[in-house]
Formats: structure tokens, sequence, C-alpha cells
């Protein structure tokens, strides 16, 4: 969106308090920013023109230097078609490229950016942290703290380990799961995501399934034999198994909120099954909290669902945005783990002062001035909104949404699994995503992903993204 600068145009007669929303409608139809702020009327060329030049440029450079001109799949515009935008800083709930076009972000890093980009607290904590060293590889008090906040949020965490991303933590997890049963087999379902971690990519959902490559290539039939693939929420295939493969069952992984087939909830029966029929068979339940995690609730879908897990994976907020991620559970398995007990697990920058720094900061933040109640509000908005504006122009759709997570599906719905869910109109779902880019809105590029409000993302926001979308709809009939 091409922003000229703000002038107050007029000043009106009449009163003008209440007159958001006219203000709102009357910026769509005519493709103009109004903000009616302290008795003036602002009004900003919105034109939906986007200049990408130096977006197209710089990625054309990538593409020489790094496959597909990206450093991760789920970033490439692989499923819309395009090229995707470079960008060069975000403040609070905006993302400003390096054409100079800003757009309101709904991926939030893909799911960290919970507090809104640059927020103080965290920044002033990374500084902080960079005085004093960047990296020492031995212990720091700060480790300590960033575990006990961890420990006291997360209520299947005894103990936990700090590593450096959410695929570290799943890897690591599964491990530990293994190793402390001694059984060989894990369970995952099909479109959940684990990060990219040899056995687990197996009907793998986000970029894996975005792209068609849910098996990827270069992970052998050795090395994903041990994995068993089922439909989520289905307690029958779980059941079933169970039934015939109980002991030998190491670990059921699973995101107890799935965002990376688009968001999915899962069902209470298939939530008392996972942890009863795990218990009867001494497996381990793992759940993945990569990405719910302190987003859907501070305590993670565990609390939200009071269904607690042998052990939980974290990522993405827990480190405020810079790399981290951590896996916990239960003391007596948490105690297999080298050099407590026997299973391998190490890590150069793992517990980095920085990354430390940043998820203390967050978890602090979260606990002292927790932003769920407002989200929830706010998402709910949004998640009506957009349904709504799809109504209205007779699209079939679906909203899923847990808190600040969801998804707008092209399929009627419900959409409750991977079947339900690859049978969405991916085609709508990109003209929609390239309608809100040139409308100044910058949503997670695939059907199968969740997108993220922040606490920094206010009602007019959330209006405006509801405007926007309820304009792409318009312009299709
Ligand atoms: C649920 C889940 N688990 C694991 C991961 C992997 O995390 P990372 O990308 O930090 O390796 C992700 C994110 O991509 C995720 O959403
Ligand atoms: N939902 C998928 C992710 O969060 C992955 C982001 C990335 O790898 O860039």
């Amino acid at each position: 969106m091409y922003v000229a600068p703000v002038i107050p145009v007029f000043q009106p007669s009449w009163p003008i308090d209440g007159c958001e929303n006219l203000a709102n409608c009357l910026a769509v139809r005519l493709r103009l920013k109004i903000t009616v702020e302290k008795s003036h009327v602002y009004i900003e060329n919105a034109v939906t023109k986007l200049n990408l030049e130096n977006s197209h440029r710089e990625y054309a450079r990538a593409k020489s230097l790094m496959p597909g001109g990206v450093n991760s799949a789920a970033r490439a515009f692989g499923a819309v078609g395009g090229e995707p935008i470079v960008f060069e800083r975000g403040e609070g709930p905006w993302l400003f490229d390096i054409d100079g076009n800003k757009y309101l972000d709904y991926i939030g890093s893909w799911g960290p950016m919970i507090l809104g980009h640059q927020f103080p607290a965290v920044c002033d904590a990374v500084h902080a942290a960079v005085d004093r060293g960047t990296s020492f590889g031995a212990p720091t008090v700060a480790e300590n703290e960033l575990a006990e906040l961890i420990i006291e949020a997360v209520p299947s965490v005894e103990m936990v380990r700090l590593v450096n991303s959410g695929t570290e933590a799943t890897m690591s997890a599964i491990r530990v799961a293994r190793g402390y049963t001694g059984r060989d087999v894990v369970i995952k379902f099909a479109g959940n995501y684990h990060g990219h971690v040899d056995s687990l990519l197996v009907s793998a959902g986000s970029a894996a399934a975005t792209l068609g490559v849910p098996n990827s290539p270069g992970v052998t039939q050795g090395t994903t034999q041990d994995t068993m693939v089922l439909e989520y929420n289905c307690v029958e295939g779980l059941g079933q198994a169970f039934a015939e493969h109980g002991d030998r069952i190491a670990a059921v992984i699973l995101e107890p909120v799935c965002g990376n087939m688009g968001c999915v909830t899962p069902s209470g029966e298939f939530l008392a099954a996972l942890r009863s029929l795990t218990e009867q068979h001494g497996s381990v339940l793992i759940f993945d909290e990569v990405m719910c995690g302190f987003r859907v609730a501070r305590s993670g879908a565990q609390s939200l669902f009071g269904v607690i897990p042998d052990m939980t994976t974290m990522g993405k907020i827990v480190g405020g945005g810079l790399p981290l991620g951590a896996f916990g559970g239960k003391r007596e398995i948490m105690q297999h783990v080298l050099p407590a007990g026997k299973v391998f697990q190490a890590g150069t920058l793992s517990g980095n002062p920085i990354a430390t720094a940043a998820g203390i900061a967050m978890l602090k933040s979260l606990r002292d001035d927790p932003p769920y109640d407002y989200l929830e509000k706010i998402s709910d908005r949004l998640a009506q909104g957009l349904s709504k504006s799809a109504a209205d122009a007779g699209i079939e759709h679906c909203v899923n949404r847990v808190g600040s997570m969801m998804t707008l599906f092209f399929h009627p719905g419900p959409v409750t699994d991977w079947t339900s869910a690859a049978k969405c109109d991916t085609e709508k779902f990109s003209k929609w995503f390239w309608g809100l880019i040139h409308r100044g809105v910058y949503m997670p590029c695939s059907q199968f992903e969740a997108l993220f409000v922040s606490a920094t993302h206010t009602e007019e926001h959330i209006d405006q993204t509801i405007a926007a979308s309820r304009d792409v709809f318009e312009s299709w009939t």
C-alpha cells in the first residue's frame, strides 16, 4: 500500500464521534484510508497497485544464492504463486517491506510475535544481554530463570532442557521417549508438522503439505519404518493401533491444537482416548506445543483442555522471537537425558544468553500482564468478520479458531483432519491472499497454516482487515 504523507484535510463542523465505522466503509469503497482523530479527518492515499520493485530485485538475487531464494520452504509463496515480499522491519502489528509498503501482519514470524514486533521488554532484555557477551557455552543464571518460568507455566513440565528450535525440541523428545520406554514405534497424525525431523516428515503438514512433499525425498524407509501415521481426531484408528501394537509404541506426538493443516481442534473424545490409551500401554504422550504453547493460553493447550501429557515440546513464543526451543516433562522421564541419564542430547548454542534473555522477558510479560482475554475478544471479532465477509459474498467457507490462532478454510467444513483440510479450494485461498496483500494485509501464504493475532492489533486494525476481505470477495462477483 502506498501511503502518502498524512495531513488533516478538514475539520468538520458536525460531531464526528462514532464515525469510525463509516470511515472504514468509505475507506474501502474509495480505496482511501480515512482516519477520524481528535476532531480532524485524515485521508491517506491507499493505492492498491503495489510497487514491489525492490522486493523483486532482492528476491532475484536471493534465488541465485539460496535454494528457492529462501531460508525456509514455508515462506516461499510456493502455493500462492508470485514472489515473496522482502521485509525491512516490523513494529507492533505492522510489517514494512523494502519498497516502503506497510502491511498488517497476521503471521507474526509464524507465531512468536504474540505481543507484536519490537515489544519493548523483549528488545530491552536483548540489548542488555548483548552487552554482556553473545555466547559462553557454559551455564548461566538466566537459564535457571527461564527454566523456572517454563516449569511454573506448563503443567506437564517438571524438568526442561533448552534447545535452539522447535525441530530440535521434537527430535529430542522422540529420542528421550524411545530411550525411556525401550520401544521404537512413534505415532503421529496426518497433517501435523513437528519441524524437519526425518522420522516425523511423513504425511507432514505446513510447507510439506503446501508444497506437495508430505514425505520428503532423502528420508529413508529405514528412518520412518517405526513411524505410524493416523488420522487426527480418529478415536477408532487410535484404538486399533494400540490394540494391535500397544507394547511397541514408545510415544504418541501431536499438535494439541493443530496449526499446520490450517487450524484444527481436537475433540474431547480424541484427547481423552489419547491420554487413557497411552497410560494403559505405558507409552509417552507428547504434546507438541511449539505453536500453541503460550499462545492459546499461557499454560498452553494442555491447560485449556485439562489434559496433561507426559512430555511437552516448545518453541516460537518461548524464545521471544529468537532461536530457542525447549522440551520437558515428568522428572522421571527427563532424568533419562544425558548426563543425568544415557539419552544423548547436546548443543553448542543451547541456552544462548541472548535468546534466553528474550524468552525470560516474554514469559514474564505474559505472566504479569496476560493478553489472553483481549486476544480472545479481538480474535473472535476477526473470525466472525472474516466469516461474514465470505458468507455475504456467497463463498463456501468455515472458520476454525482457538484463541488467537485461526484459519479461514475455503470449504464448507467441518475441517477436523487432513482428509477434510485437503478438500479446501486452494486456488480461492491464493486469490484471497493476494487480494489482501494488495490491500495492506499480510496473511500466511498457505491454506494449510494458521494466522496469528497479536496483542498490538486493535479493533480498528481488525475492522480494516475485515473490510479488506469483504472488498476482495466483492471484487470477485
Ligand atoms: C507444531 C510445530 N512443531 C515444530 C515446529 C518446528 O519448529 P522450528 O521451525 O522452530 O524448527 C513447528 C514450526 O514450524 C511447529 O508448528
Ligand atoms: N507453520 C509452519 C511454521 O511455522 C514453519 C515456519 C518456517 O519454517 O518458516
